[in-house]
């Protein structure tokens, strides 16, 4: 979210993962407005509302009182390279309460203190709302196309935030040849996984499914004419990557990797191919278990105060005790997909095909766990970039080479390659998911023994 000031171009950024504003989204939750219904029954406090209230509160003078525009990056980014402030439906959607039916509700905003943006038409925070792909005002500004080397003029799409654009890049290719369920099934029966610093779970439908702990459903935010459910990990490619970096044999692995021309990723997964022995590499870690909310969990749990935990750690600090540790956090990142499609599937999805993408999807190791784990096949596209897909294909729209983005989407997205379960391993899986549950089980009744007298 941007707030910008005249003179003042300082530290004007709350990234999606500061989680500053928690007492604001406490007593937003507190509220239980009707608003709150469609994002999960409760708010996240990486949402903009509680950063906003969070601004108003401890900046007042200096930002609140003096902000423009409060923008979502997207939004940013689209003003910027054409000068025009309407917003994305996308980011109002998903991040700001507002209905692409209704519009903004004025009593939320009034009960939760944030009477200012009603009080003026919504003016700051977007009171023009376009479909994403629709164009732009008249394109690329002359400034912008200088500062991009483009011409000017050339057509610029409302936008969608980036998991969103990872999964409309994703979720409308056609599959036909490969063997997949999906194949002459509605597409609802898809879950796009966008992965990367977090991880965004996109499932659609025909009609509104309300899933606790889930945001959504939000209408015509991803897929025209579809509802979208969201859910989410906070932390994903950043927990591989502090887990990893953080480790002991860090420097060792960095140097070996590095003499190898490796990514330290591609350097850990033939290590443990080497140290798996004779056993499938999963089963390495049957007595290393993790669970992966570091940051709070997204979904669907939807609780900001739950943190990582590790179980079975040695005394040893080698490579191969790194490259377990690893393999046991992507396993956790996919349990944790496990349990966010078990809630969807219980509120009324019925899903058979993960389609994965984001720089979590280069991995083969963190591909063939989720595949493994969830026992749905994974679908990887032949453009890994499928954010930038996405982004092209509202380009696209904006630009009148396609009549709609459902057409854009089968035209433009291609199916590259994809990864099927081991199923002769899932009883093991199971097991390990077993205990997954019991993690979180176990560090709700510590806290509880912490809060007693
Ligand atoms: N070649 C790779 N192999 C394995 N993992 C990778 C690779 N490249 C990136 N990653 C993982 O992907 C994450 C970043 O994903 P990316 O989609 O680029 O980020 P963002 O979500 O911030 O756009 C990193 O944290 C890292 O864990
Ligand atoms: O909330 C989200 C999407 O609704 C994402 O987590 C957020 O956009 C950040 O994504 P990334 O993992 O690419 O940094």
């Amino acid at each position: 979210m941007w707030c910008r000031h005249k003179g003042d171009s300082h530290r004007n950024i709350i990234m999606w993962l500061d989680h500053r504003a928690v007492s604001q989204v406490h007593r937003i939750n507190e509220t239980k407005h009707g608003v709150l219904q469609c994002v999960g029954g409760v708010m996240s406090v990486e949402m903009q509302a509680p950063k906003l209230l969070w601004l108003k509160e401890n900046l007042r003078e200096t930002c609140w009182d003096k902000a423009g525009h409060f923008f979502d990056l997207p939004d940013f980014l689209s003003w910027k390279a054409t000068g025009v402030t309407a917003r994305s439906l996308c980011s109002l959607v998903c991040k700001w309460t507002y209905s692409a039916e209704k519009g903004w509700d004025d009593s939320f905003w009034k009960l939760i203190g944030l009477e200012d943006f009603v009080a003026d038409n919504y003016s700051k925070i977007g009171n023009q709302v376009l479909p994403p792909g629709a164009s732009l005002g008249n394109g690329l500004t002359p400034e912008a196309a200088r500062d991009l080397g483009l011409p000017a003029g050339i057509a610029v799409a409302a936008s969608l935030i980036d998991a969103h654009a990872g999964g409309l890049g994703v979720i409308g290719a056609d599959v036909r040849g490969h063997g997949l369920a999906c194949e002459g099934q509605p597409v609802t029966s898809r879950l796009a996984v966008i992965c990367g610093t977090s991880s965004c779970h996109m499932g659609i439908s025909k009609d509104p499914i309300f899933v606790p702990g889930v945001w959504g459903p939000y209408f015509s935010a991803m897929v025209p004419g579809f509802w979208l459910n969201e859910g989410g990990q906070s932390v994903t490619g950043k927990l591989i990557d502090h887990v990893v970096r953080g480790h002991a044999a860090f420097p060792e692995l960095q140097a070996k990797a590095t003499a190898r021309c490796q990514s330290v990723y591609a350097y850990l997964n033939s290590h443990l191919d080497l140290i798996k022995k004779a056993r499938p590499v999963g089963f390495l870690t049957v007595d290393l278990h993790v669970w992966p909310d570091f940051h709070g969990n997204r979904s669907p749990l939807a609780d900001l105060t739950l943190k990582g935990m590790v179980t079975g750690l040695k005394l040893s600090q080698d490579l191969d005790d790194l490259a377990i540790l690893y393999l046991a956090t992507v396993q956790a990142i996919a349990f944790g997909t496990r349990l966010i499609i078990e809630a969807l599937e219980a509120a009324g999805h019925s899903l058979s095909t993960l389609f994965l993408c984001g720089g979590l999807s280069k991995n083969p190791l963190f591909v063939q766990m989720h595949a493994d784990i969830t026992g749905m096949p994974v679908v990887l596209s032949q453009e890994v970039e499928s954010v930038l897909v996405g982004a092209a294909i509202l380009g696209a729209c904006a630009s009148g080479d396609f009549a709609s983005v459902q057409e854009a989407m089968s035209r433009m997205s291609k199916v590259g390659k994809v990864v099927f379960p081991r199923l002769e391993d899932k009883r093991y899986y199971d097991k390990k998911y077993q205990v997954f549950l019991k993690l979180v089980e176990h560090q709700k009744e510590y806290a509880a023994i912490m809060k007693g007298d």
